[in-house]
């Protein structure tokens, strides 16, 4: 079974608290709360303040994902602000080897994100240093867009990347992931998914998460 994130992006900021309990007591195992600048992507999602309060209520593994330029300067703040997973843009680093090291040595967990026009292959010489790799499945800057379905084919490349190397990394998949897809990801290698129209759209969300575990199986 796929381990899985609600993305906080689509959460209802009216009444944040309320959603963030729905998270604590669902099946659901982790947090995703993107991060956007408006510079590495056309929007800009919230910043540390709304981070404080995500850390107050959110009870689960709490995995940033930032889509933002030079994010080495603000690791300190998300390590004191209960962030577990840092996950950076492989576009956005220009000594990628360096920032990693840096989100290691503050004991958070290291992920990097493909946007969709980037090749798995460009991770051959950081992968053995990896616990995740995030592997997009729409343009990143906003939820709710449709999904792109040569998904499978780089979750599959990066698979066999990952076992030629003998890395423990995470595959995880992000952007338009459904119930019609979930099994499919996972089947192609997935470990985590993560999903927030699909789940915050939904009629009952707590059942969408149920479902969209199961469907995983
Ligand atoms: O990082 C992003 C978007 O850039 C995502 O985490 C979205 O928030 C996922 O939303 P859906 O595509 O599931 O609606
Ligand atoms: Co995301």
């Amino acid at each position: 079974m796929a381990l899985l994130a609600p993305s906080i992006l689509s959460a209802n900021f009216g009444n944040l608290d309320k959603d963030l309990d729905m998270i604590n007591s669902s099946e659901a195992d982790w947090f995703h709360i993107d991060i956007m600048d408006g510079v590495f992507v056309p929007n800009i999602s919230f910043g540390f303040p709304v981070l404080e309060a995500i850390n107050k209520k959110a009870k689960k593994i709490k995995d940033a994902h930032l889509m933002i330029i030079n994010p080495d300067q603000y690791f300190q703040t998300f390590k004191k602000l209960g962030i577990d997973y840092i996950t950076i843009h492989y576009e956005a680093c220009i000594h990628l080897n360096r920032t990693i090291q840096e989100i290691k040595n503050l004991n958070m967990k290291a992920g990097v994100a493909l946007s969709p026009h980037t090749n798995t292959n460009l991770l051959e010489d950081i992968i053995d240093d990896l616990d995740l790799v995030l592997v997009m499945s729409v343009n990143p800057g906003f939820g709710g867009q449709k999904f792109i379905e040569n998904t499978y084919r780089k979750i599959a490349s990066c698979k066999d990347l990952i076992i030629r190397k003998n890395s423990k990394a995470l595959i995880q998949v992000d952007g338009g992931v459904c119930l019609e897809n979930a099994k499919k990801l996972t089947d192609s290698g997935a470990d985590v998914l993560v999903a927030g129209s699909c789940i915050f759209n939904a009629k009952d969300p707590l059942q969408m998460i149920k479902d969209l575990k199961i469907s995983t199986k």
